[in-house]
Formats: structure tokens, sequence, C-alpha cells
């Protein structure tokens, strides 16, 4: 497995230019059409404005400075003429772009998501959810502006910058001339400022995603930092990555309000300029009136649409950056792939595992083997516990049973075929897993234990909630199987929720289970309804447990004893203790779990009572 690169966040860079909006186009192409028409719309509605100079200079020209009857009339309607075609032009523009820039960012939205759903769970081992879901939401956001608006003021002002320049070169050359002459003196101080906005905006927004991270990493433990009355220290710490967002963002405001004032000043100066030069042809006779109020007034908007593009670049650039971040997800490949010509599982499947010399370490590990050379074969319809220290990649084996990572060396092979060559969701669909601190979804309890089954009669769930035991609480809550369990709603017992998780796997009626038994104690009764809804569970099938309790490691076929990632023993319960090794001591603790500790119990480095052991006291 190639190593990832350490995190997508450490290394990312600023936006210096628009290029990443440019590559977003790839999501625009679809709606060709629209773009087209909109685009028309944009043309209509600056050339309406550019067509106001015209109408003020007849105005002037020949309405005020002629005495003919009516031209005064002529020139109202021909205005107003232009205005029905530019408020119908707006009105185009105006939605179009919008409906793209919301369509556009919906779509992207739905791509990211997909992505991120498709990556490996080493990815989310090197890049905070709460970094993620800041880029799922407030980049999408931020994105949707720019798509949606400031996108379209950017291309108005364009146009408008452009066509200005070309109807002021029409009404008198000469002062045009004289503006473009002085307009490297606006725009090297304009470029120079835009620059560093444009790497505060990229800073500020990296600010944002820290808090967004920070108040997610707190809010899922908000248990135990109220428990050790960590709040304080939140407090502080978030209080911190706050300050650092606004004074990065601070920073930005100030030197975009520079930027604009400063643009401002410099193109309302030139006009003050323009405007003597203008009076001094009037008065010479090489200008008409009406010229020089048509000049003037392309001479604003030319200005007011530079000044509008030096505000709308600054946003632009902060959706460059946006869609920066976005596309480095897009573009983030899972380690995890399905070959290019996935082998089919056999149907129905027989449950034979065989794994040789299975060597694995974790990618943020790579130099510290969890699994070594570990090699080990279970029968179908085999029950095999997995007992071990605390650390010895008991867990780490069913990563790799669920192809959650590819080892190093050697591999697993489920009915006679590596995981590698099945297709992943092949492969899970044939594991049930049944964690040790199972997920309860925000959904009543029909939708939790069917979990993307859809075509599962209501009846089905039933039957698997009784073989769980889990239609004893159920049917006590307020609404029944139709109460929501999920956040804010009821609040469940380790135990229901280990029922709740076992009912879901049996519903799949998997070929393999993998079962990682609570390690909290459960009160007798809870006890004896898992036990009761585990035996249902294992039944004809081959299934792997992470084994806490006597009274599931007594009920296996066979015990394999974990130890530093490899198989140190294998057998009976009986034969184990009889053999008096790493088992027979772990035993031995968890019996005296609850009493003092055994005094004649050896006590090594992997029996410290500190130390949790592979069983639970039964
Ligand atoms: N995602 C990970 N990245 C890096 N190292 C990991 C990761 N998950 C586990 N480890 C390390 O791998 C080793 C084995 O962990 P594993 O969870 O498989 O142990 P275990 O036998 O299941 O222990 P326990 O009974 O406490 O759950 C541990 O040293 C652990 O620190």
């Amino acid at each position: 497995m190639p190593p990832r690169p350490p995190s997508a966040d450490s290394q990312r860079p600023l936006s210096r230019n628009l290029i990443p909006l440019v590559r977003l186009l790839a999501f625009v192409r679809p709606y060709r059409g629209r773009v087209l028409l909109a685009a028309v719309a944009l043309l209509i509605a600056a050339g309406s404005v550019l067509a106001f100079g015209q109408v003020i200079r007849t105005l002037v020209d020949s309405g005020l400075g002629s005495e003919a009857p009516g031209a005064l009339d002529r020139a109202l309607l021909s205005f107003l003429a232009v205005v029905l075609v530019m408020s119908l032009a707006v009105f185009g523009r105006s939605f179009l772009l919008n409906w793209l820039g919301e369509r556009v960012v919906a779509d992207i939205r739905r791509a990211v998501f997909e992505r991120v759903l498709a990556l490996d769970v080493g990815f989310f081992e090197t890049t905070r959810t709460g970094e993620v879901i800041s880029r799922l939401t407030a980049d999408t956001a931020l994105l949707q502006v720019v798509v949606g608006s400031t996108l379209a003021m950017a291309l108005r002002a364009l146009l408008l910058v452009a066509g200005g320049i070309l109807m002021l070169a029409v009404t008198s050359p000469k002062l045009t001339a004289l503006v473009l002459l002085g307009t490297p003196a606006i725009l090297v101080p304009v470029w120079l400022l835009g620059h560093r906005v444009r790497r505060l905006s990229r800073a500020s927004q990296d600010r944002l995603a820290d808090v967004g991270a920070y108040v997610d990493e707190v809010l899922h433990g908000i248990r135990t930092v109220q428990a050790f009355c960590h709040e304080p220290i939140d407090r502080r710490r978030y209080r911190d990555r706050v300050e650092q967002a606004f004074a990065a963002a601070r920073q930005r405001s100030l030197l975009s309000a520079l930027l604009a004032s400063t643009v401002m000043a410099l193109t309302f100066g030139a006009i003050g300029l323009v405007l003597w030069f203008g009076g001094q042809e009037v008065l010479a006779g090489n200008m008409t009136g009406g010229e020089l109020s048509a000049f003037l007034f392309y001479a604003l908007l030319v200005a007011s649409s530079v000044g509008g593009l030096s505000e709308v670049t600054a946003e632009l650039l902060r959706g460059a950056g946006a869609s920066e971040r976005l596309l480095e997800l897009l573009g983030q490949e899972p380690q995890i792939q399905p070959p290019r010509e996935p082998r089919a599982l056999p149907s129905p499947g027989i449950g034979r595992i065989e794994i040789r010399d299975l060597t694995f370490a974790y990618p943020a590990h790579p130099d510290n083997p969890v699994l070594e050379g570990l090699s080990l074969g279970i029968a179908p319809g085999e029950k095999v516990a997995l007992v071990g220290p605390s650390g010895a990649g008991k867990s780490t084996l069913f990563q790799l049973l669920l192809r959650f990572y590819d080892p190093q060396q050697g591999g697993i092979r489920l009915d006679g075929l590596d995981l590698r060559d099945l297709h992943p969701t092949d492969l899970r669909q044939r594991i049930a897993i049944v964690p040790q601190d199972p997920v309860i979804f925000g959904a009543d309890a029909w939708e939790n234990i069917r979990y993307g089954l859809a075509d599962v009669s209501d009846d089905a769930v039933r039957q698997a909630a009784e073989a769980a035991q889990a239609t004893e609480f159920l049917d006590r809550l307020p609404q029944g199987f139709g109460t929501f369990l999920g956040e804010r709603g009821v609040r469940l017992s380790g135990g229901q929720r280990q029922r709740i998780a076992i009912a879901r796997a049996i519903l799949r009626d998997p070929l393999v289970l993998l079962l990682d038994e609570a390690t909290s104690a459960l009160d007798a009764e809870s006890e004896r309804l898992v036990q009761r809804a585990l035996e249902t569970l294992m039944e004809c099938r081959t299934s792997l447990i992470i084994a806490h309790r006597l009274a599931t490691v007594r009920k296996v076929d066979r015990i394999l004893v974990i130890d530093r990632g490899r198989l140190a023993a294998s057998g009976r319960h009986d034969e184990l203790m009889a053999a008096d090794g790493l088992y027979a001591r772990l035993a031995r603790l968890q019996f005296h779990a609850d009493q003092e500790l055994d005094p004649r119990l050896p006590i090594t480095a992997e029996t410290q009572p500190s130390e949790k052991a592979g069983i639970e006291a039964a």
C-alpha cells in the first residue's frame, strides 16, 4: 500500500489564481444550453446599459440643445425602450445564473459526498471529519454564492469595462488615450493589494475549517468533556481558534477595504481629470456637450465596473480556494479499490476462511506491524473465539477481513478466493459485524434494523428483532418500532444497542459473522438476553468472536490465542487451561478480576492488572 501523504490539511497550497474555478467547468457542461441563454441575456443587459450613453448624448444634444419640438419626447421613449429591454435581460441573466449556481453546487455537493463515502477508512484516520464536513458545508456554500452571483457580477463588470472602453474610444479617442495612459497607475496597486487579499482569504478559510473540526471533536465527546470538567480548557481553546479565524478575517477585510477605497480614489480622481480635459475640449468646440456627457457616463461606468471587479475578485478567489479544496477531495483515490475483474464468491457461500502468513501495519505506523506472519484456518460454520491481551491485533484482523485495509504480506481467502480479488461490496455483503459499541442512527427501530436492506418486509424485521431478544424493549417504547432511536431520540442501554446490532446482523443472514463482544459488564438479565440472541445469530455460520466473557469462550468450537500479532495457541478452553500458557493466565486473572488478585498468580508484563485482558469475568 503506498504511503498516504501526511494530511491534506497541512500541505494545502494557497490558491493564487482562478484556475480551480475553471476546473469546475466540467460541472457546468451538462447545462450548456442554459449557459448560452445566460450569456445572451448577459450581453443584452450589458449592451443596454451601454446604450444609455447614447440616449444621454441624444438627450443632451438634440433634446436639450435644440429647439426641435418632440425631441425630448422621442429621447424619453428611446430611454424607456432601453429600460424595458434591459430589465428583461437582467431578469433572464439573474435567474439563469442563479439557477446554474444552485444546480452546479448541488451536483458538486453530491459528487464530493459520494467520493467521501467511497474513500477507505485509512483516509479518515489522516483527515479530521470536521475538516471534511467543513468542505462539504462551508466551502460549497461559498461556491454557491460565487457561482450564483459573484461570477455573474464579475462577467457583467468585465463586459461593461470592455464595452465602456470601446464606447469611450468611439466618443472621444483623444480623451480615451488619456484615460488609458493613466490606467496602469490604478491597476498596479490594485494587483499588488489583490494578491495579498487572495492569500489571506485562503488562510481565513483554513482557520474556519479548524474551528469546525474542533467543535466536531468536542461535541462528539461531550460526555467525556463534562465528566472530566474539561470545559474551561475547551472554552479557551475554542476561543483561541475563533480569535485566530477572526484575526485572519480581520486582516483580509482590512486589505479588501483598502483595496476597494484605493480603487475608488484612483478612478474617481482620474474622472475629475477627464472632466477637466473634456471641459476644455467642449470650450474649444472640439466636442459637443452631449459627447462629453456620454463620455463621462462611460467613464463612470468603466470606473465603477473596475471597482466592482476588484471587489468581486477577492470573492472569486475565495471561491477558487473553496473549489480547490473540494477538487482536492474529489481527486482523492480510495486505497481500497475493487479489482478490474472481480471474482464472484460461490452462491450460496461456504464460509471457509484461510489466513496465510498475514503481515499488516497500519498506514500511520508502517514500520510497526500489528499482525506478523499470522496463519490460521477456520472451517465453514465453525465458531472461533479470539482471545489475547489488549492491543494484540484482534480488532485489526476484523478490519482486514472486511477489507478496510490490505495487508503488506500474505493474504486472507474466503471460500478459496483472495479478498483482493473480490468486489469489496460482494465481500461485505457476506459478512456482518456486531461491534463492541454499536452505532444507532437517527431513525426509528425499523430503519435501524433494516439499515439499507430496502426490500425487507416489516415482518422480517420483527422476526429478526425477536430472535435478537430486542422486541422485549422495543415494544415498550412510546411508538414501538416506530420510535425514533437516534440522536435526540430514545437513549438505549449498552445491552439494548447490542441487541439492535444483533437484529441487524440476523436480518442480513451473513455467511461470516464478526462479533466484538462488549467489554463493559452487562447486568445479569441483559447478559442472558444478549447471549441468547448471539446463540441464535451464530447458528450455522462461521463466527469469529473477540471474546471477553468466559460464557462465550466455553461455547465456541475453538479458541485462538493472539499475542502481539501472532497465533500463540489454539484449542478448547480445557485444553488451553491444561497447557497453562498465556490463555490460562488471562483466564485466571479474569476469574479473580472482582476479587483481590490471586497471590499465587504469576504477574508478568502481560498480566498486569491494569491491562485489559481478553476475557471478562464470567
Ligand atoms: N487505525 C490505527 N492506526 C494505527 N494503529 C492502530 C490503529 N488501530 C489500532 N492500532 C494499533 O494496532 C494494535 C492492535 O490493535 P487492535 O485494536 O487490533 O487490538 P485488539 O487486540 O483488538 O485490542 P483490544 O482488545 O484492546 O480491542 C494496537 O497497538 C493499536 O494501537
